[in-house]
């Protein structure tokens, strides 16, 4: 077994988790949030905010924060719910490899089942390979109705200078802009690179998304599977500002592209299942030198 339970008793348990090639990466108990992924150089591979007050309970800006909600997310989030480690790996098949940890919520909270009166089974496998973590989560409805959610993995990305970073495979695909009241619009741009506040959910898009950080000289391939849309988010300074736990120029090093299913609900019936699959990994390369061909990484 290659992780770890770790209580401080300051009611953030955590996981740690750590793979023969020397990658780490550690996990949350509360909202089965990732917090940190390292390399094998020790390198944070995930922004956190800089003014992230640790509390117990509370999601912050950083990492990856699992978000899961009755469609319209007007009611039940799992954003700070206690997950608890699984036993029973059966709705997944048997872990590959020692650096997997499955996580299970389920709905049995009596104040959970006030909000969204459903009965689900959320699980959560957590992979960590070298230079790679995969993430699967899992939905089965125990519900005798029909249950109708919203998914979303929030990959908050560290990169170098955001003013340097393309972000290529959603190029010609419609998008909601939240800046704009959700207006559908179309994406004119060749690739996408930031000089101010992006907050958009692109529609139906590929299953590979690269994100070229000219300065780092990596390339980061975000692979997803049945979480068919893709938020992208930067605050820039002014949001940044108003946001807790930002720092006053964090922004420039920050970049979420999120894995989601959000355009369309996903509906299970009764004992029906769903499950989807991000795998993030590096190539440690950049376009500038020439040694990486951008369309080899989205398409290769
Ligand atoms: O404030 P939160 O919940 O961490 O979300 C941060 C941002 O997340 C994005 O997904 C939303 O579209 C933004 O509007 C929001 O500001």
């Amino acid at each position: 077994m290659t992780w770890t339970v770790v209580d401080d008793g300051d009611g953030s348990p955590r996981i740690v988790i750590a793979e023969p090639a020397g990658s780490t990466a550690v996990v949350l108990l509360n909202g089965a949030q990732i917090v940190s992924w390292k390399n094998d150089r020790h390198e944070e591979l995930l922004f956190m905010g800089s003014k992230v007050i640790k509390k117990p309970s509370k999601v912050v800006r950083g990492g990856i924060p699992i978000c899961f909600s009755e469609f319209g997310d007007t009611g039940f989030q799992n954003r700070n719910r206690l997950w608890i480690l699984d036993s029973d790996s059966s709705p997944l098949p048997p872990p590959k490899t020692s650096s997997t940890v499955d996580l299970l919520l389920k709905s049995s909270v009596e104040d959970d089942l006030k909000i969204w009166p459903r009965s689900f089974e959320l699980r959560l496998r957590i992979i960590l390979g070298s230079g790679k973590l995969t993430l699967i989560p899992h939905v089965r409805n125990t519900d005798s109705k029909v249950i109708t959610f919203s998914f979303s993995l929030q990959n908050y990305l560290s990169v170098s200078n955001i003013s340097e970073v393309r972000v290529e495979g959603l190029e010609t695909l419609d998008y909601f802009d939240n800046l704009s009241e959700r207006k559908r619009c179309t994406e004119q741009a060749d690739a996408i690179t930031f000089d101010g506040e992006v907050d958009r959910v692109y529609l139906s898009t590929p299953p590979k998304i690269a994100i070229i950080d000219h300065e780092k000289k990596r390339t980061l391939v975000l692979r997803k599977e049945d979480l068919p849309d893709a938020g992208v988010w930067n605050p820039w300074d002014k949001k940044a500002k108003m946001l807790p736990d930002f720092g006053y120029d964090d922004y420039k090093s920050m970049l979420r592209v999120d894995s989601s299913a959000i355009e369309a609900p996903i509906v299970l019936k009764p004992l029906e299942e769903w499950n989807g699959r991000q795998e993030l990994s590096f190539v440690s390369s950049s376009y500038c030198s020439g040694q990486l061909d951008p369309l080899k990484v989205l398409h290769g």
